[in-house]
C-alpha cells in the first residue's frame, strides 16, 4: 500500500473495530486522522459520516474508513455529501471493485457483520487499488455527480 492520510470514524458499534483498524493503518505507515467516536457510549452515525466527508472534501485526507454496526447507516449518510462515493464492503472483491469501477473514496464496514481480518483485508485492498478509469467507468462516475 502507498502511504497517505486516511480519515477514520465510527459510531459506538464500530468503536472497537475502528481502534484496531486505525492502529493497524498507522503501523503500515499511513497518516490516520481519527475523527471519533472516542468511546463505547451511544452516538449517532451521521455525525461521524459528516466528519469524514468534510475531511475528504477539504483535503485533510485522501480516503476514508467509516464503521457502524452494519455499515449501512453510515454509508447512506456519507453518500449524502457531494463528492463522496462511499462503498459498503463485506469482502475483498467488493473493496477492489469499488475502487476499480466506482472510484469510491470511502469504505464503509459493519462491525457487527464483518470479522476484523476480513475488514482489514478489505481496507488494505481498498487503499492499494487504483480506479480503472476508461470511458465507461469515468462516464458513469461523472453521472453520479
Ligand atoms: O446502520 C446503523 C448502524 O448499524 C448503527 O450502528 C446501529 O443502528 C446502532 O444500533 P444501536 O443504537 O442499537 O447500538
Amino acid at each position: 500500500m502507498s502511504a497517505g492520510t486516511v480519515a477514520i470514524a465510527s459510531d459506538h458499534a464500530g468503536y472497537e473495530m475502528k481502534a484496531q483498524i486505525g492502529a493497524w493503518l498507522a503501523s503500515e505507515g499511513f497518516g490516520v486522522l481519527d475523527l471519533g467516536t472516542d468511546g463505547p457510549a451511544s452516538v449517532d452515525y451521521p455525525d461521524f459520516a459528516s466528519a469524514v466527508a468534510a475531511a475528504i472534501r477539504d483535503g485533510r485526507a485522501e480516503r476514508g474508513v467509516l464503521i457502524c454496526g452494519t455499515g449501512i447507516g453510515i454509508c447512506i449518510a456519507a453518500n449524502r455529501h457531494a463528492g463522496i462515493r462511499a462503498a459498503l464492503c463485506h469482502d475483498v472483491t467488493g473493496a477492489r471493485l469499488s475502487r476499480e469501477h466506482n472510484d469510491a473514496n470511502v469504505i464503509a464496514l459493519g462491525a457487527r457483520v464483518t470479522g476484523i481480518e476480513v475488514a482489514k483485508d478489505s481496507v488494505a485492498t481498498f487503499l492499494k487499488t487504483a480506479f480503472e478509469g476508461g470511458e465507461r467507468h469515468s462516464r458513469r462516475v461523472a453521472k453520479i455527480g
